[in-house]
């Protein structure tokens, strides 16, 4: 018998127990050249409110594989509080896909918040020596848990092809 046969299954989590949203203030210590908020400092966030979600569901740490299909869709100034929504999408083995919504509203007047970036991320489980490990499956809940899991695998679909593909070709410069 192999050893993934003697390890006991993995309970299943929705995504709900492990969605997290973190909110924080800009200010004029994140700022580029422009004025405006950097886009490495929303990268930052987003990959760390991802990392933290995945730790969550899969009860140790997780790194980041993959981060794609990012939008950065308006500019971020000093005195906007950004909020950093993250969910697990999918899971597979060892490899989760969070999606990252970002919105912003202002520190001093009470605005609705807009969306300024998305993003979508593949993070892994890893043991001990950086190796991946395995996880629980996720469990979709509600109709549009469903719709984000099924997007999600086009997107993994996709995500394999390209590596794939570019690794057959040389790999990437
Ligand atoms: C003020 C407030 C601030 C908040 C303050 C919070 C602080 C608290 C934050 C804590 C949260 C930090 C979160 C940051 C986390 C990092 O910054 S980590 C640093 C950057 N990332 C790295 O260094 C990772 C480097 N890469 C690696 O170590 C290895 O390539 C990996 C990712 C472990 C994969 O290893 P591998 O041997 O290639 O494994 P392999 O078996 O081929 O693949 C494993 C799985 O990954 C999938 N996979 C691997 N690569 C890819 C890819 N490119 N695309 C899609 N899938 C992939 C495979 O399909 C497979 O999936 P499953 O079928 O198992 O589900």
């Amino acid at each position: 018998m192999t050893a993934t046969a003697l390890r006991p299954a993995l309970a299943g989590r929705p995504p709900a127990a492990s969605e997290l949203t973190l909110s924080q203030i800009m200010d004029q210590h994140h700022t580029n050249l422009m004025g405006t908020v950097h886009g490495g400092r929303i990268l930052n966030l987003i990959d760390s409110v991802a990392g933290v979600v995945a730790a969550r569901h899969s009860d140790g740490p997780a790194v980041t594989a993959a981060i794609d299909e990012t939008a950065f869709l308006q500019a971020v100034r000093v005195g906007d509080v950004v909020h950093v929504r993250a969910r697990i999408t999918w899971a597979g083995r060892s490899s989760m896909e969070v999606a990252v919504t970002v919105t912003a509203d202002r520190w001093d007047r009470s605005v609705p918040a807009t969306t300024v970036a998305t993003a979508h991320l593949v993070m892994v489980a890893v043991d001990d020596l950086g190796q991946p490990r395995p996880i629980p499956p996720l469990l979709p809940q509600t109709d549009d848990d469903r719709r984000q899991y099924e997007q999600a695998e086009i997107r993994r679909r996709h995500r394999l092809a390209l590596r794939r593909a570019l690794t057959t070709h040389g790999g990437t410069a």
